[in-house]
């Protein structure tokens, strides 16, 4: 069976003070369970969380591709691996939409990611008008097909995909959890076509967008989600604790 595995993503928000106080109620409160729990951090939080973190897991929410060299305001893979982050999430859709980032260069950092050992969380998901277009398997599978590329059936293991609808970031609409399940379904489907059933019975897929406690419980019974991508609501200890202890 999955692990199910929830990560809050921080975005542009928090600070040292904030993270410290957070980190020490949640993980208090955190019942001992089979759930992973993580959050990925702005850079400048990244050392902080990791130091001082027991239980949870910290990611960050960007990186680039390449060694070293002049990319101004970047963060290689090499400088998170030194101060021991082991996840990162890649192609989250506000990185895509306002920083320029494409389905190449998702697959380019997931392929040197795995080569460092770090777990790219790889982001996927539909526009409303592609939504209401009816197209969003076929636009979703694509993004998939395209981060997959190159990466081998043992590599693609090493990953997480986190669907998420760019309709139901931030906006309060979750998709229910019977849309999203079949959405979930149709990437596992389509890593199954890629790879075969077992890697892709294996490969944890999220779901984000609009998550809070009271519609985890729901979202977490389908058989295909496997976790979640937090934003708002893993900002408050007391609703990061609720979904990390979501009732079963
Ligand atoms: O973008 C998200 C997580 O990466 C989802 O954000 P919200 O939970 O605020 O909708």
């Amino acid at each position: 069976m999955r692990q199910k595995v929830i990560f809050g993503n921080w975005k542009m928000n928090g600070n040292k003070e904030g993270l410290i106080s957070f980190l020490k109620k949640v993980e208090k409160a955190i019942k001992k369970s089979d759930v992973k729990a993580g959050l990925a951090l702005p850079f400048t939080l990244l050392e902080t969380g990791i130091n001082k973190a027991k239980i949870i897991d910290i990611a960050a929410q960007n990186v680039h591709f390449a060694t070293n060299g002049a990319y101004t305001g970047e963060v290689s893979i090499a400088m998170l691996k030194e101060i021991n982050t082991k996840y990162v999430v890649i192609g989250h859709s506000e990185r895509r939409e306002m920083f320029g980032e494409t389905d190449d260069t998702v697959n380019k950092k997931a392929i040197e990611l795995i080569k460092a050992g770090i777990t790219p969380i790889i982001c996927c998901g539909e526009t409303l008008e592609i939504k209401e277009a009816k197209k969003t398997v076929t636009w979703v599978n694509g993004q998939i097909k395209k981060a997959y590329k190159n990466i081998s059936p043992s590599d693609a293991l090493k990953t997480i995909i986190a669907y998420e609808p760019i309709w139901a970031i931030g906006t309060g609409k979750t998709a229910t959890a019977n849309d999203a399940e079949i959405v979930c379904q149709k990437i596992r489907e389509n890593l199954a076509k890629i790879y075969d059933e077992k890697v892709a019975d294996q490969i944890t897929i999220q779901y984000g967008g609009s998550v809070n406690p009271s519609n985890i419980s729901e979202l977490m019974s389908q058989k295909n989600i496997d976790g979640a991508l937090v934003g708002g609501a893993s900002l408050k200890a007391d609703d990061f604790i609720a979904l990390i202890n979501y009732k079963k």
